[in-house]
Parts: C-alpha cells; structure tokens; sequence
C-alpha cells in the first residue's frame, strides 16, 4: 500500500488521518514508526510556522516527503486562547483532562451565546527537493459546559457541533473527518495526492 508520513506524536491525530487517508488508499506511518525520538520544538508564533517547522524536520531527517499537523482550540471569550498553545494550556504535561478541566474553568460564568469557538488544522508538506507549504481547515462550534462523548482527543468531549447537532466526541472518527478542520484542510490537498507523493 501506498504509505504517507505524519511528523506527529499525537496518537489522536493519527487515528484521524487514518480515517481520511485510508479510503483514498494510503497508509499512516507516524513518527512512532520511523523517528522514535524525534520532538521538535514547537517556537513558532502561528499554526502554519509550528507545522512547517515540524514538517520540515522531519523531511530532513528521512530525505523524503511528509506532512505535519499543528493544531488547536481558539475561544472568542478567551481572546483566541488556548490557540497555538493547546497542548501545553494547564501545563508541560501535555494532559487532555487538565487542557478541558482549564478551559470549562475559565468559561465558568459565559453565557451559551459567547461560548462560540473554532478548532484550526494548519497542515505542512515538506519534501527535500521543493519549498514546503501549508493550508489551513477550521471547524466552528460551541463551548459546553461539561464533558460528552468517548472518541476523538484532545478537547472533542467538550466541543459543540451545531451542524451535527452533537459533541465532537460523539462522532465517530469518519463522522468526524468529514466536518473537522483536519479534514478541510486535507480536501485542499486530496485532488492532486498521488501528483505529489508519488510522481513517477
Ligand atoms: O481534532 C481535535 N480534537 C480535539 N482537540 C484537538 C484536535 N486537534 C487539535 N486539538 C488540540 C489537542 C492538542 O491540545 C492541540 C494540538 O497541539 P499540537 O502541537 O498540534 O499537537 P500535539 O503536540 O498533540 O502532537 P504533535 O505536535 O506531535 O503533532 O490541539
Ligand atoms: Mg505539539
């Protein structure tokens, strides 16, 4: 099968793509599969410098074409926090209960109607031979007041769909790609895949 390479840790993340990716005939290798050790720091001040920074990495490393994924949750009521600094938002560790935990806090005393909010996916593709670039999917909804529902990562039991009508993390996975913001950004690359991943 033919095989695509996400410079990402994040086994949340790959089970998307898996789901994306799979239908069209490819196969997901993550860094867990080819570069154990490989972090890259993530220093950069927007989706798109962080992705390329990890993209780029990670295509030097092997010498062969990949893509990487930086992701996150920006709230209106937060002024766009936690942004770029998803992950890390209630600390290094990284924690999904503790990020959510956090944001429900900060949110305690907003009203349904300021509680709207956006996951952004900026997704890079890096290659030895040509210049890497990125493109960008956004997914609208709604801040709930409690957690809901037992797929997908990161904040998805807390985000509000309204075009589903449900938590993210009610959908299940091919649900989910079809509405996320990994997904939109992922249509803008799908129609010329095999152009760019495998030319002959
Ligand atoms: O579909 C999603 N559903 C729920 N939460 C999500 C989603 N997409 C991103 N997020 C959150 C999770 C994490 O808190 C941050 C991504 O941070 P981000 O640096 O891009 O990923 P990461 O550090 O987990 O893995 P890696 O950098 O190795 O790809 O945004
Ligand atoms: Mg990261």
């Amino acid at each position: 099968m033919k095989k695509i390479i996400i410079a990402t840790q994040n086994k949340g993340k790959a089970k998307d793509f898996e789901a994306l990716f799979g239908p069209l005939g490819y196969e997901i290798l993550t860094l867990h599969d080819v570069a154990e050790d490989m972090d890259v720091e993530e220093t950069g001040s927007t989706f798109e410098e962080n992705a390329l920074l990890k993209a780029t990495a990670l295509a030097n490393h092997l010498q062969t074409i990949v893509i990487a994924d930086d992701s996150g949750l920006e709230i209106d009521a937060l002024d766009g926090r936690p942004g770029i600094y998803s992950a890390r938002y209630a600390g290094e560790a990284k924690s999904d209960e503790a990020n959510m935990e956090k944001v429900l806090k900060e949110l305690e005393n907003v009203k349904e109607s300021d509680r709207t909010a956006r996951f952004v996916c900026a997704i890079a593709v890096a290659s030895p031979s040509n210049e890497p670039f990125t493109m960008r999917g956004t997914c609208e909804g709604i801040i709930a007041t409690e957690r809901k529902g037992e797929n997908g990562f990161g904040y998805d039991p807390i985000f509000f769909v309204p075009a589903e009508n449900k938590m993210m993390a009610e959908l299940t996975t091919e649900q989910k790609g079809a509405i996320s913001h990994r997904g939109n950004a992922l249509k803008k690359l799908a129609s010329n895949l095999d152009d760019l991943f495998f030319k002959a």
